[in-house]
Order: structure tokens, then C-alpha cells, then sequence
């Protein structure tokens, strides 16, 4: 197996991968079998057909990840892309962001082990901008990376730095810019995407789930556009995880009186203690997290 060549799953649509080999080439690839299931970002090793049998390659095996991003509703697993460096969330002045939203993505980021930054594009609002800036405190103040953008009027180029030598999946509801940037930094983005869609599909015209781009011609540093902001299923978390991985959260949860408290109603929880405006927990963080915490603590339905 290990004679095989390495690929990189740049496209993935239902069983079929659009795998890039390390010269550059691209070949669409179907798995040999469950094992052999791979997304966007997974290394694989591949194989290509035995002359006059098609054009497209099979994957053999895929290659143990660093690490995956994913969510979970109660019925379904949706993978986003694996073997990431960061997760930029992408929201903006205008629609207004919803932070429900956003605290979600960053948990799933934080349950991977994948370092998340926020920007917040339409700078050129100023009313708007300042209020969803001000609504963004609380998330600098647990240190998260949060920068500014104004996509449209200025480019991308200020978060060049940020992304640099790195794959970044980027995340974001409609609306916020998620197009602008790509096609800023991948002039051709669109007609690409078409053209991989068309090839995965055999002839039918949709968007492509997740897509894998370079933004340079020495192939270093990598965008990975993906839908899926929208419904953002958690389901793969532990009610009692959830405290871990909102690090205001966290920071008080084990001062708690009860090792197992939940948060939510205790006495001695230091987590209640430390929630109010001028507390270091937020109000309305605490209250995404106890809305997330009976979420996740319903019975399955199905
Ligand atoms: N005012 C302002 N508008 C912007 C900026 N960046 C993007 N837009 C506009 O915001 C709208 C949405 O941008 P898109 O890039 O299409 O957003 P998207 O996130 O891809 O949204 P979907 O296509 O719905 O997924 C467009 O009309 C853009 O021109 C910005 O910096 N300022
Ligand atoms: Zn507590």
C-alpha cells in the first residue's frame, strides 16, 4: 500500500473525490470500500486504472488525520474538511450575525482541536460594524483572534498574514462575504467550482459541498470553501464537555463547589458567580451555553 502515491482530496461529492497528486494533477477517485471513505483535506493513497478501464482512480486508503471538523443533528454526520489549521468564521456588520451561530462553529472548532478566528467584514458600515463589534467583546476577552474586514471596498489582502502557509477552512452565514473573499483570493474560484461540480456530478450543474483551493502558485497556503454554517448540529458533544470548551466557561468550572455541577443552578458554582455584565462570563453567553446544554441533553428522537 505504502508504494501507492499520496494524493490530497481537493473536492468530494456523495462517494466520488476530485484527488490532486503531488505533481499538481487532478483525477476524479472513487473509494474501494468504507475504509477508504475520505474528505476534503485527507491524504490518500490512490491508485489509477488498469489501461482501458476508465479514467478514474480509486482511493485505497486514507491517511489518519490530525484532525477533523464536523457536525452532528440528530440523525446525520457531516464532515466539513479534515487536516485543517484553522477555522476562519467569517460574519459581518450586515446581516446581523447571530451569535447562537457563531458559538456553535467555535465549540466544534475547540471539540476538534482547531484553532478558530473570527473576522468581521462590511467595515464601511459604521453603525452596524460598531454594534456587531461591541456584541464581539466577550470573545476577544477569552482570546480569540478577532479582525476586521471590509471585503468589498479594500480586498482581502489585510488577512493575507493571518492566512499564510495555512489551511483555513473558511465558515460563514450567507451574506457575510464568504464569495467575495474566496474569489478575492483565488481569482477563477467560481469557474473552477463549476467546472469541479460538473465532472463530480457526471454533467449536472449544482455547487460543489466543500472545495479546497490554492491561493498560490506553490501550492502552500489553502482556503476551503464550505456550506453548512446555517445548521450547525452539535450532537457529538457531551452535555457535560460543552463548559470545556467555551473557555470563558471553562475558566471558572472547576472552582465549582459540586465536581460535577452542571452550571446552570448550583450553589457555590463559581461559573453562576462570574456571570453578569461586568463579570467575566457574559450574560448572554451564559445563556447559549444553558440553551446548548438542555439541547444536547434531549433524548434522541429517532
Ligand atoms: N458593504 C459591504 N458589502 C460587502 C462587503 N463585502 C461583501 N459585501 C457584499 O455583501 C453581499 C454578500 O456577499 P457574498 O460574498 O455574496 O456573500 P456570501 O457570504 O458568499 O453569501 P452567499 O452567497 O449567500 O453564501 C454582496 O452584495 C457583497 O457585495 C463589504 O466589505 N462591505
Ligand atoms: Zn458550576
Amino acid at each position: 500500500m505504502s508504494a501507492l502515491p499520496t494524493g490530497l482530496v481537493v473536492a468530494a461529492h456523495g462517494r466520488h473525490c476530485l484527488v490532486e497528486a503531488d505533481d499538481g494533477s487532478r483525477r476524479i477517485c472513487h473509494p474501494r470500500g468504507k475504509k477508504s471513505q475520505a474528505v476534503v483535506g485527507d491524504r490518500v493513497r490512490w491508485s489509477s486504472p488498469p489501461t482501458g478501464q476508465g479514467e478514474e482512480g480509486s482511493i485505497e486508503a486514507v491517511e489518519p488525520r490530525r484532525n477533523l471538523l464536523y457536525r452532528q443533528d440528530e440523525i446525520r454526520t457531516k464532515s466539513f474538511a479534515a487536516n485543517l489549521d484553522q477555522v476562519l468564521v467569517l460574519i459581518a456588520a450586515e446581516p446581523e450575525p447571530s451569535e447562537h451561530q457563531l458559538a456553535r462553529v467555535l465549540i466544534a472548532a475547540e471539540a476538534a482541536h482547531i484553532a478558530p478566528l473570527v473576522v468581521l467584514n462590511k467595515r464601511d458600515l459604521p453603525e452596524p460594524f460598531a454594534r456587531a463589534s461591541q456584541r464581539l467583546t466577550p470573545y476577544r476577552a477569552m482570546g480569540y483572534g478577532v479582525h476586521t474586514a471590509s471585503l468589498r471596498a479594500e480586498g482581502s489582502a489585510e488577512l493575507a498574514p493571518l492566512l499564510q502557509g495555512k489551511a483555513t477552512l473558511v465558515l460563514g452565514p450567507s451574506g457575510a462575504g464568504k464569495s467575495t473573499l474566496i474569489n478575492q483570493l483565488v481569482p477563477g474560484a467560481a469557474v473552477l467550482t463549476q467546472e469541479i461540480s460538473y465532472a463530480l456530478k457526471s454533467g449536472k450543474h449544482t455547487t460543489t459541498s466543500t472545495t479546497w483551493y490554492w491561493t498560490d502558485a506553490t501550492r502552500t497556503t489553502a482556503v476551503i470553501d464550505s456550506p453548512g454554517f446555517q445548521e450547525f448540529g452539535l450532537h457529538q458533544i457531551a452535555p457535560r464537555q460543552l463548559a470545556t470548551l467555551m473557555p470563558d466557561i471553562a475558566a471558572h468550572a472547576d472552582q465549582c463547589r459540586f465536581y460535577n455541577c452542571t452550571h446552570l443552578h448550583e450553589p457555590g458554582c463559581a461559573v453562576l458567580a462570574a456571570v453578569g455584565e461586568g463579570g467575566d462570563i457574559a450574560p448572554r453567553r451564559h445563556a447559549i451555553y444553558a440553551d446548548l446544554f438542555a439541547e444536547l441533553s434531549q433524548p434522541p428522537r429517532y
